[in-house]
């Protein structure tokens, strides 16, 4: 399985030179940044985790070098500080991430390394909370939001521990992305008042768009805790 990392060399200290006033304007630059890198990966059918904001994961099985190269370059145009990329294997995600860490410490500003790797299919789990909206109302909008950070921290320890990983979405919405051969073992334990919506693809665009057709699915017809599409 195959992870493009990008890492924003020096967005510390970049920070540090914006003075005391200056959270507002890291949050505007991580919201631009969060903003081109999903245009730009959906333009090569590839979908990004922005995980901690000041490094990225690129999901990219299925994704031509070509496609990540050109992410890359157009995104340096949008980082307030030079980027380093690089694209790695592993046998899981988790593995493949672990592995393009390591790599892009050891790349130089504005490097980009690219190997030719096998593609696998790629797995993206759509996970919802139940009658969120109605909670919301019966409770706050801070509670809500609470819920759904409790939510995450619990599918997060699971989908981890199964060599997965995961993205919060916003509103009560999760997309975590794991091997085909763990699917039987995150839906052996489902939390309760969830529903997973799984979409199987050969590229990352293509499997979250069928998991959020699957969980569509799954409120049509309100029979299952889960679907799968996969064509
Ligand atoms: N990122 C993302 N957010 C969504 C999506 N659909 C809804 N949301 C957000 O999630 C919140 C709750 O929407 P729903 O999950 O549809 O509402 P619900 O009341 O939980 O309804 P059911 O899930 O059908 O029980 C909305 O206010 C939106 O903020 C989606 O596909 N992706």
């Amino acid at each position: 399985m195959k992870v493009f990392a990008i890492r924003l060399h020096h967005y510390r200290e970049w920070t540090e030179t914006l003075g005391y006033d200056r959270e507002w304007k890291i949050q505007k630059t991580q919201a631009k940044l969060s903003f081109f890198v999903n245009l730009l990966s959906s333009r090569i059918w590839a979908f990004p985790l922005v995980t901690r904001f000041d490094n990225l994961i690129i999901i990219s099985d299925g994704v031509s070098n070509k496609g990540l190269s050109f992410l890359f370059n157009k995104l340096k145009k949008y980082s307030p500080v030079p980027l380093k990329g690089c694209l790695s294997f592993g046998d899981t995600l988790r593995e493949a991430e672990e592995n393009a860490s390591r790599c892009v410490n050891e790349l130089s500003p504005q490097e980009i390394w690219l190997e030719d790797y096998p593609d696998s299919k790629v797995v993206a789990v759509h996970a919802d909370v139940d009658s969120f909206t109605e909670f919301t109302e019966s409770t706050s909008i801070y509670t809500s939001f609470k819920r759904s950070m409790d939510v995450m921290i619990e599918l997060q320890r699971r989908v981890y521990s199964m060599g997965g990983l995961l993205q919060y979405l916003g509103g009560d919405n999760f997309m975590m992305f794991l091997g085909e051969n763990q699917i039987k073992n995150l839906l052996s334990e489902i939390p309760e008042g969830l529903k997973m919506g799984i979409g199987i693809c050969n590229n990352p665009r293509c499997a979250v768009a069928r998991s959020t057709e699957a969980l569509t699915r799954i409120r049509e017809s309100r029979d299952s805790r889960w679907k799968l599409v996969d064509v």
